[in-house]
């Protein structure tokens, strides 16, 4: 199977690797000082489980790739138009394209520049960043991949990717429910990006002190208000069955959003609490805390300076 990476950072370099260790053909496309580094010394995954693939074919050029059978997403979401733009030479009639990227808002964008049968739906757990050009890191041992078509039938293109993911030893699932997987995450990351990043602070004092607690909690209840508004099949409890996972997941985990502000790197709230701000008004449902959020987080949403 042919996949090309369009943007081999934290995400897509982590389940990239993996592909290739499995044995699919992968192709990545990156940029800057980490495609230099991927070029002269290949990619290097460090963590749980450590690998190093020696030798790995990458491009700033996704022109010269040709065609392949799926082109995975995984820029961060201000980069997608420019990202879209450049996979196009990537995308023939029969490609599925598949954004790993977070939040619900995505899938807009992919279904605006392609067929909607070229587009799949897609969610990625991991907690993983470019430690240094040419290296990833990943913290902690969770890393799985949901991807199915969003009508739901189980198509031979998903599972032929199933079968290349469980050979790189991705936990992988095709999914007859991709919408509500993806929704199902956002409820999850939305609380944690939002309350990690306005509080500073990891999951294990925010789940533990009552008042941030109930914050916590209620960030995720407006998000399933929303998106039940919008027709996703979502339990009317289920922020109260995210905030189990926010429980049993390690005290020290925090979002890769708290990891960007501490960084001074641009911030993804304009999709994520902000995301939910949007679909709300759509369907006059109210996101008082998501509003804050979003608003609290304006002034470094485009980057500044470091804070870790
Ligand atoms: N990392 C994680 O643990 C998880 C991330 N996600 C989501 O996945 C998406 C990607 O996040 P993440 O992997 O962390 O981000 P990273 O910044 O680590 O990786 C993105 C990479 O893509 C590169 N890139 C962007 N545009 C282009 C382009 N046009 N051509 C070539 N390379 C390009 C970036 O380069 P440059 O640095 O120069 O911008 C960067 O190296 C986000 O939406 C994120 O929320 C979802 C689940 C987990
Ligand atoms: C919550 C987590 C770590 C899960 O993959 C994530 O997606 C993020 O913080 O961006």
């Amino acid at each position: 199977m042919r996949i090309a990476i369009m943007g081999s950072g934290g995400l897509g370099g982590y389940f990239g690797a993996r592909l290739a260790r499995g044995g699919a053909e992968v192709h990545f496309v990156a940029r800057g000082a980490h495609l230099e580094a991927m070029r002269s010394q290949g990619l290097r995954i460090e963590g749980p489980e450590p690998m190093h693939l020696p030798q790995v074919s990458v491009t700033d050029n996704p022109a010269g790739i040709g065609e392949v059978d799926v082109v995975m997403l995984a820029v961060k979401l201000w980069d997608t138009e420019q990202a879209l733009a450049q996979i196009r030479p990537l995308v023939g009639p029969d490609t599925a394209v598949i954004s790993f990227q977070n939040g619900v808002l995505k899938d807009r964008a992919l279904r605006a520049a392609f067929d909607a049968r070229q587009v799949m739906g897609g969610v990625g757990y991991v907690a993983t960043t470019i430690a240094s050009p040419g290296v990833i890191r990943q913290t902690g041992p969770m890393q799985r991949l949901l991807f199915g078509e969003f009508d739901g039938t189980r198509s031979a293109r998903g599972e032929a990717l199933l079968a290349a993911c469980l050979a790189g030893g991705i936990q992988a699932e095709l999914s007859e429910q991709i919408l509500r997987e993806i929704w199902q995450k956002f409820v999850f990351l939305v609380g944690l990006s939002g309350t990690t990043t306005t509080m500073r602070k990891t999951i294990g004092p925010i789940r533990s002190h009552p008042q941030t607690r109930a914050f916590l909690l209620d960030v995720m209840r407006e998000v399933v208000a929303v998106g039940r508004a919008h027709g996703v099949p979502l339990a009317e409890d289920y922020a109260e069955v995210r905030l189990q996972l926010a429980d049993a997941v390690a005290p020290d985990m925090t979002s890769s959003m708290h990891h960007d502000l501490e960084r001074g790197n641009r911030l993804e709230v304009r999709w994520l609490a902000g995301g939910v701000v949007e679909l709300g008004q759509a369907k006059g449902v109210p996101t008082p805390l998501n509003r804050a959020i979003h608003d609290i987080l304006c002034l470094h949403a485009e980057g500044g300076p470091r804070h870790g």
